[in-house]
């Protein structure tokens, strides 16, 4: 049965990103071609900065010295829990090595990309979160090279909070630069850098576009646009409580969307009258951001029974989904499209956001579909490796040699020929193509 809109957005997350496209692009390569001089501009012009873009230790120090004990205390208590979260999801990637067959080993290896960037957005919010989901995975990882760049403000380099969080994580170069030419500096090496392998972390349009323009030349996280989030609630949900989670996420920009999924239309109705109301709580620039994301970007979609709303919610492929609702079991068995999941009222995105310990760099746009968000796994290279004694090489030989032969590939054929002559000189080998 299809299911029935309550409320239905009027945008997605595609519209006017042809204009980002064609922008993105021309800064690209007035970067790739104008390098440092180039980037340092469009710094000035877009974010007001004719200061230092490398962060010397006077400046990150200086930092240090403004943030409040309590924040300092805060921050160290989510870095902590992010680092654990990410030393426990090291701890499942392993090397392995079997005999394929004997006298045949083969094995892989993880190995740590050699350099990384990491982006710390810091257009509208100072995304501190960020800059721990980023650095600390990347850390505990045990990537070399570490650089972190963020927007600075005008006049005044990147606030503190972030300055001091990018330093306790470990980043080894700090720039003091966002958006597109932050993400060029760290693709194409400037200002001192290793080439990034990987850049991570989340932003805007332009920020995402940058990279998956540059995806190729340098390896991404995944797409991570505007933030999306989906409330799963059923007739047992405390209506003020979704409609405040629903709130929180949209003030993240005016094009966040929300989207409520439920097989109760009294809750809908609920939390559809609340949600005005708690907008007007919000600081004014908050309130405007969660007021355009939620008239353009907001749904509100009733369904039959939760496994319509178990197909929806995958259909969605949402960034963050919560789950306010009974059998928190049986969700977490049954959905399966989304960034992260968040099981039951106890529980809150915002946790996720910031300092709970599951990273909240995810998959945006429906990207949930086929990736998960950043995790130690992005910035490990799983590698192969493989060792044959003489008699382990024999059948693999005479299989390749045939195999090559039936192929059209005699180059392939041949240097498994002449391991058979030498290895075994007095044997016959039928080494022509059979079919
Ligand atoms: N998916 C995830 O895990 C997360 C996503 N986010 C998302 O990140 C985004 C952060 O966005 P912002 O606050 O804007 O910070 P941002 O740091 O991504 O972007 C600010 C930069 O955009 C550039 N810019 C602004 N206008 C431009 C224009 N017209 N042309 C070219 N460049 C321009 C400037 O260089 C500026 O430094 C939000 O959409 C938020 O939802 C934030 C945290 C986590
Ligand atoms: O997309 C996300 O994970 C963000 O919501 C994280 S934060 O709230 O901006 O820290
Ligand atoms: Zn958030």
């Amino acid at each position: 049965m299809p299911v029935t809109y309550l409320k239905t957005a009027v945008k997605t997350a595609e519209t006017d990103q042809s204009d980002v496209q064609q922008t993105v692009a021309d800064m690209l390569h007035a970067i790739e071609g104008g390098g440092e001089k180039a980037a340092t501009e469009y710094c000035r012009a877009f974010d007001g900065w004719d200061g230092d873009i490398v962060a010397g230790r006077d400046m990150i120090d200086a930092a240090i010295e403004q943030v409040p004990d309590q924040l300092k205390s805060d921050i160290r208590f989510a870095h902590d829990n992010i680092g654990r979260f990410a030393e426990a999801q090291r701890s499942t990637i392993q090397d392995c090595q079997i005999d394929v067959i004997p006298g045949l080993t083969a094995g892989q290896r993880q190995i740590p990309v050699s350099a990384a960037g990491c982006y710390v957005p810091g257009g509208r919010y100072s995304h501190i979160a960020s800059a721990i989901m980023t650095i600390t995975t990347a850390k505990v990882a045990g990537v070399p090279h570490i650089t972190a760049c963020s927007p600075p403000k005008p006049g005044a380099g990147i606030p503190a909070p972030i300055l001091f969080t990018m330093d306790l994580c470990g980043a080894d170069v700090i720039l003091n630069m966002g958006g597109v030419q932050g993400i060029a500096a760290m693709a194409y090496g400037l200002f001192g850098l290793p080439k990034a392998d990987i850049l991570v972390g989340p932003g805007n349009q332009f920020v995402a576009e940058a990279k998956r323009l540059l995806f190729g030349q340098v390896g991404i996280d995944m797409f991570a646009g505007p933030t999306d989030s989906m409330v799963i609630a059923d007739a047992s949900a405390d209506p003020t409580v979704v409609a405040w989670d629903l709130v929180g996420q949209a003030e993240h920009g005016y094009n966040s969307p929300v989207w409520l999924v439920t097989d109760s239309e009294a809750l809908a109705n609920q939390v559809r009258a609340l949600v005005p109301g708690l907008i007007a709580q919000l600081p004014k620039i908050n309130a405007q951001n969660a007021e355009a994301a939620w008239r353009d970007y907001a749904e509100i979609i009733l369904c039959v029974d939760r496994d319509e709303m178990v197909q929806t919610a995958d259909r969605y492929a949402p960034e963050h989904l919560h789950v306010q609702a009974k059998n928190l079991d049986w969700w977490l068995e049954n959905l399966s499209s989304y960034g992260s999941l968040f099981l039951g009222e106890e529980t809150t995105v915002a946790f996720g956001d910031k300092a709970a310990g599951p990273n909240h760099v995810l998959p945006t746009s429906g990207a949930a579909r086929y990736t998960g968000g950043l995790s130690v796994h992005k910035f490990m290279k799983t590698v192969t490796w493989q060792r044959a004694t003489r008699e382990g090489a024999k059948p693999v030989a005479e299989a390749t040699a045939r195999i090559s032969r039936l192929e059209g590939m005699e180059g392939h054929a041949k240097t498994a020929d002449i391991r058979l002559e030498k290895y075994f000189p007095q044997e016959t080998f039928d080494l022509r193509a059979t079919s």
